[in-house]
């Protein structure tokens, strides 16, 4: 393999984008993600709650492609049944359910009073 050439941009893309066609939740993520977005824009989100859920965001997004890594490298290594490999995958999907847990907690506690007081304030 030629890594003379390689621009870690292009490669980190090409890693975001390969998880994206690979990982059925990462489209799950990106269509909560957006989601989040555009009730942020239409209940008008202040700065500091903007700051919340980007961070929220990337977080869940970063969970899911290390877990990609890992579950990626495990397939590499251990193609076969192994405690280990059982292991790793699992601890990595629990770092998906962490990071999407804190997610809701942050969104709902953001959302749920602005959209409670839209529809019954
Ligand atoms: N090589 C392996 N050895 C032992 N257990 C494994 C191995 N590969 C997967 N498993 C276990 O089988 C279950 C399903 O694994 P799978 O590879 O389908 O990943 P997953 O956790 O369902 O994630 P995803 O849906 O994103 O692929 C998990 O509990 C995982 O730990």
């Amino acid at each position: 393999m030629n890594k003379g050439h390689s621009n870690p941009f292009s490669n980190a893309f090409r890693g975001i984008v390969a998880s994206y066609h690979t990982e059925r939740n990462m489209k799950v993520h990106l269509v909560l993600g957006l989601l989040a977005v555009t009730l942020g824009v239409w209940m008008d989100l202040r700065a500091s709650e903007w700051r919340w859920i980007g961070l929220c965001i990337a977080l869940v997004f970063i969970a899911e492609l290390a877990n990609t890594a890992i579950e990626t490298l495990v397939d590499l290594v251990s193609p076969n049944d192994h405690p280990l490999a059982k292991k790793a995958k699992d601890a990595a999907a629990g770092a998906v359910l962490v990071a999407s847990g804190l997610a809701a907690v942050i969104g709902v506690s953001i959302f749920f009073p602005k959209v409670w007081t839209y529809f019954f304030g």
